[in-house]
């Protein structure tokens, strides 16, 4: 066994890799022979063979290219479907990404501002302090002369002729009343000038930037009560499979349905709206009527991808007469995943049943179609070193659920293709190229979007 886990003379399509994994390596051992023997007595004890459809391999997508197919899919779309900018108001439009610059609508400041709590003074100390005072938002106070000061509150405007703003904590009365400086005073200290940050119609941010909470609140100081903005694309999810239970424990064969609940917020991360969750029972015409009603622009089905007797998305996408744009993708879990044409402006992801699988697929197709119909920018690809090595498929990329330690990526157990123990635990995915990785060696991340913005930016 080399250390990258590639085994010589084992059939490489037979191997499925992950599941061996985590069921059996619950440390950080590689696994050994005796391991191997373990896998090939599951398969002889009758477990079902999860190799890939006969017929299957030979159109089956690179990891890569499978997210420039999607990538592709949606621009070619966005410009079809001529996707226009919406005015949204600034209480809506977190997560959207700016249709148009963000130009000041005003100079920043506005005014010369004082930076700090205390007085306004004109010319050299001692200054008498006048009786009124200037506070924040109030009327431009008369001009001072020189010898003059006048009480100020932070953000209140500067009178004319003023020479700087002495602190509260800097200043001194003395017995006749009258202000003297603890330190020396520079001209023009704690004003904020006017147009200091930005002038009027100075860009400000460039067209395809998200719209975070701290853009919204620039768009709001610079003028703003609605942005232009590209509106979300939207989702509709269709869970498959009788076995599945939206409540209780499981019981008698059936299983409670994890994708249900884990998805929309999930699509709304990636910068989808998603406008319903259905269940479809295995029914060949429910599926198909599903489908042909469904007007969003995404359709995400779960399940039903594999050849199994009731495994109907296959033979809907072809009895509507669908492109199958990926079909099949070279990536360990959730190599049935597939991308599909559906209209001139709609799409379908078939995301495979098992729940890390389906995570894969959406993380391998749904995210870079829904990030560029919603005119997302592409987060910037960046690697760590693995701090173990990790396994791989002999000709397949595997996606590995890691936290982020420090400046090592760790991988996770419990990353088989049925479990979510390792994802709902993890920071990201590492993209293990085929033949695997030893420690130390770096891998491409795909950061989860908790890690990487937060669950309040995320998930509104
Ligand atoms: N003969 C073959 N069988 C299978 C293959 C294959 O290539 N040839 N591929 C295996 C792989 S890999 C995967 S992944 C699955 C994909 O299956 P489907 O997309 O058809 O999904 P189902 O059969 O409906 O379900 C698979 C598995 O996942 C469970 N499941 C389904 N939906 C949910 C849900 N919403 N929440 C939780 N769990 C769910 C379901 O009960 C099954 O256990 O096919 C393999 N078989
Ligand atoms: O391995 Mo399946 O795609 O269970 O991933």
């Amino acid at each position: 066994m080399t250390p990258h886990g590639t085994r010589a003379g084992e059939d490489a399509e037979d191997l499925d890799v992950e599941e061996v994994l985590a069921l059996v390596n619950n440390s950080n051992d590689l696994p050994g022979p005796a391991e191997r023997g373990e896998t090939d007595n599951r398969r002889a004890s009758g477990r079902p063979d999860t190799s890939p459809r006969p017929g299957t391999r030979h159109h089956a997508t690179s990891w890569p290219e499978a997210r420039a197919i999607a990538e592709r899919a949606a621009r070619n779309t966005a410009r079809a479907a001529r996707r226009r900018p919406v005015s949204v108001p600034l209480e809506a439009a977190l997560g959207l990404t700016l249709a148009t610059p963000l130009d000041a609508l005003t100079d920043l400041p506005s005014f010369d501002t004082s930076a700090m709590d205390g007085w306004a003074v004109a010319g050299p100390a001692p200054w008498d302090v006048r009786d009124d005072g200037v506070l924040a938002g109030h009327a431009a106070h008369e001009p001072l002369t020189d010898g003059e000061a006048v009480r100020i509150a932070t953000g209140a405007r500067i009178p004319p002729d003023t020479t700087a703003v002495l602190r509260s904590e800097h200043g001194r009365t003395d017995d006749k009343g009258r202000l003297h400086a603890t330190r020396d005073v520079v001209p023009g200290q704690d004003i904020r000038p006017r147009g200091q940050e930005c002038r009027s119609g100075d860009q400000l941010l460039p067209v395809g930037t998200l719209v975070t909470p701290a853009v919204l609140g620039l768009a709001a100081a610079a003028g703003y009560d609605s942005v232009a903005a590209v509106p979300r694309p939207s989702a509709e999810v269709l869970v498959l499979g009788d076995e599945l239970l939206t409540e209780g424990r499981p019981h008698d064969g059936l299983i409670r349905d994890a994708l249900g609940p884990m998805l929309p917020p999930w699509l709304r991360a990636l910068g989808a709206e998603v406008t319903a969750v259905r269940r479809v029972r295995d029914d060949a015409d429910d599926l198909h009527r599903a489908i042909t009603t469904s007007d969003a622009d995404v359709v995400v089905t779960t399940g039903g991808t594999a050849a199994g007797p009731v495994d109907h998305v296959h033979p809907t996408l072809r009895r509507i007469g669908a492109e199958l744009l990926v079909d099949g993708v070279k990536v360990r879990p959730g190599h049935p995943m597939l991308l599909a044409r559906i209209t001139e402006t709609q799409h379908l992801v078939g995301l495979p049943g098992n729940p890390l699988a389906a995570v894969s697929g959406l993380l391998t197709l749904a995210e870079p179609l829904l990030r560029t119909l919603a005119a997302r920018p592409a987060p910037e690809p960046y690697t760590l070193p693995l701090r173990d090595a990790v396994h791989g498929h002999p000709h397949d990329t595997r996606l590995v659920p890691v936290v982020l330690r420090g400046d090592q990526a760790v991988p996770l157990h419990y990353n088989g293709p049925a479990m979510l123990r390792g994802i709902a635990a993890a920071d990201a995915l590492a993209v293990v190229t085929p033949g695997g990785a030893h420690a130390g060696q770096e891998a491409e991340l795909l950061d989860l979007p908790w890690a990487s913005g937060g669950i309040g930016v995320c998930f509104t």
